[in-house]
């Protein structure tokens, strides 16, 4: 997977080369290339944004810059990309977004700052490629560039060969619905809490109903929009006191 990134903080994006992302990367699992938004300005200060039409606070970003450099950063591959923009108006990204595009053979992202990028740069790009703007959660950053962060480590980790554990991503959070039930490792007690009798019981199937009870116990109390929303036929009898 190549990922294009168009930022005017390119150095914010430096740990995607780091660790897991870093290893991927070397193993040419992924391309990450980051581009600086400045570069497609031609004026001295380099203006990238510009007062809103209509008034109201902030800055909105300018799109002949937006509209230079995606242009640019389009042509510069030949696979077909699929532009996401990260905004707090945007579709919530969720696992199945994250699992939707981890089977992208590219993803070009366009950070912007809170107030927004001129509309027309989304509706022009929208008419030559799939365009996602998306939200990472209902709060508000300065700018795209940590969301970015957020998605593509979330993607990165469904890449094949990239989690040292493929089980891991099978069997995360919210890969069936539910939440995570707790974890726990040596020692066997620990500052007077012991680690529960059943995960010592070598008992396979009484551990899995446990695990399972926890994390139907956990998604009720946390995320019961989690738990209403599964399909019927994925919660069977035993799980039914939840
Ligand atoms: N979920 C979310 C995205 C954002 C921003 C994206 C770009 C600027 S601010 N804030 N919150």
């Amino acid at each position: 997977m190549r990922i294009d990134v168009v930022t005017i903080f390119p150095g914010y994006l430096a740990p995607l080369r780091e660790s897991l992302l870093g290893r991927a990367a070397d193993a040419g699992l992924i391309e990450v290339a980051l581009h600086d938004l400045r570069s497609w300005t031609h004026d001295v200060h380099q203006t990238v944004d510009d007062a809103p039409y209509g008034g109201g606070p902030g800055m909105v970003m300018r799109p002949q810059v937006w509209g230079e450099a995606l242009d640019a950063v389009i042509a510069s591959d030949s696979r077909p990309p699929r532009l996401v923009v990260p905004a707090p108006a945007g579709r919530s990204f969720t696992q199945a977004t994250a699992r939707a595009y981890a089977t992208e053979q590219r993803l070009v992202f366009a950070c912007g700052r809170y107030e927004g990028i001129d509309q027309r740069v989304v509706d022009h790009y929208s008419r030559q490629f799939p365009v996602d703007e998306v939200s990472i959660g209902d709060y508000v950053l300065v700018g795209g560039e940590a969301a970015v962060l957020v998605i593509v480590e979330a993607v990165a980790r469904l890449l094949p060969g990239v989690l040292g554990n493929p089980r891991s991503a099978a069997e995360d959070s919210f890969s069936d619905g539910l939440l995570e039930g707790p974890a726990y490792t040596r020692p066997e007690v620990w500052r007077g809490q012991a680690v529960p009798e059943v995960l010592r019981s070598g008992n396979h199937g009484a551990i899995a109903r446990w695990r399972r009870d926890r994390a139907l116990e956990r998604t009720a109390k946390r995320r019961p929009d989690l738990l209403a929303a599964l399909p019927e036929d994925r919660l069977d009898a035993a799980d039914q006191a939840f």
